[in-house]
């Protein structure tokens, strides 16, 4: 008689406790616990414990290279953490993460697309392979184009698109399913205003019908404006997080706070005074 307990599927490692965890978090879109990723003896994520409530707009926010788009790889099931747990929507994402990539809509740092694609056929690819039938596909396609600004663009390849437009399709193609969580690696960086409009305009409707968006963003006025809840990073660890005006707390702006809690305030000017000098 087999003395060992049922085991995952095949190749996949077990994560015991899974269904404990998942009630533990019930009500968080998002929730990590322990999340670590090293890299080369460094770890760049350590430890982390978050809660994403749903229908929150979630800003994540760092300087360069504190571990942003390490944990959202980790959290979308692209990067396999050295340790700890993801739950998504109620999903343990390691444990399961077929079911946890039909939860998920994601936008991922370093857009790689299928160039030879016009807009309209990326579109039509992607639904078929989420499982939606082609006709739903069509109509909910033609409608993302036409908010998102992209209906002329429909017949054009991919690889003539501006950075805008990539970024465009690739929401689109993150929401065709239309998935309780958005995750997304900033998905206004080198945008223009008139598209960065557009994004903003559908993922405020988005979170207003109930979903959860999830985004890393450099811009401090923009998580600000836009969102109901923040992380702070700074070294691979969650230096602050919860509602905007709580991690704000009395600094002017979520900028000023945000430099204090990454210990960047006091960054001096010192040297330079030739700079600007016309005596050379
Ligand atoms: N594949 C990798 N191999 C080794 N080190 C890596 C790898 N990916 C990321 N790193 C390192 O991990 C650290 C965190 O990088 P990450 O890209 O997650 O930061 P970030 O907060 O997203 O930064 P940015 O705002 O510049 O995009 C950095 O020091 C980076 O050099």
């Amino acid at each position: 008689m087999c003395e060992h307990p049922p085991s995952a599927a095949p190749g996949l490692p077990q994560y015991p406790g899974a269904e404990r965890l998942v009630e533990s978090v019930a009500g968080q879109a998002l929730a990590l616990r322990g999340l670590t990723k090293v890299f080369d003896g460094r770890t760049v994520v350590d430890h982390i414990d978050l809660d994403v409530p749903a229908g929150s707009f979630f800003g994540l926010v760092g300087p360069n290279g504190a571990g942003k788009t390490t944990t959202l790889s980790m959290v979308t099931g692209l990067l396999r953490p050295d340790g700890g747990r993801v739950v998504l929507a109620g999903v343990d994402v390691w444990a399961d993460p077929v079911t946890a990539k039909t939860r998920m809509g994601v936008l991922p740092d370093g857009l790689r697309l299928f160039e030879r694609l016009s807009g309209s056929e990326l579109l039509s690819y992607i639904g078929r392979l989420r499982g939606i039938d082609a006709a739903t596909v069509r109509s909910r396609a033609a409608e993302l184009m036409a908010v998102l600004d992209l209906a002329d663009a429909g017949t054009k390849l991919v690889a003539d698109y501006s950075t805008g437009m990539r970024k465009k399709i690739t929401l689109a193609a993150a929401l065709l399913h239309s998935p309780p969580v958005l995750l997304l690696d900033e998905p206004l960086e080198a945008v223009d205003p008139v598209s960065a409009r557009a994004i903003r305009t559908v993922l405020t409707r988005y979170t207003q019908a109930g979903g959860t968006v999830v985004f890393s963003s450099h811009v401090m006025a923009l998580v600000e404006n836009l969102c109901s809840h923040v992380a702070v990073m700074s070294r691979g660890r969650i230096v602050a997080a919860g509602v905007v005006a709580e991690v704000r707390g009395a600094a002017p702006s979520l900028e000023d706070a945000f430099l204090h809690l990454v210990g960047a305030d006091d960054a001096g000017m010192g040297g330079l005074q030739w700079l600007g000098s016309s005596s050379g």
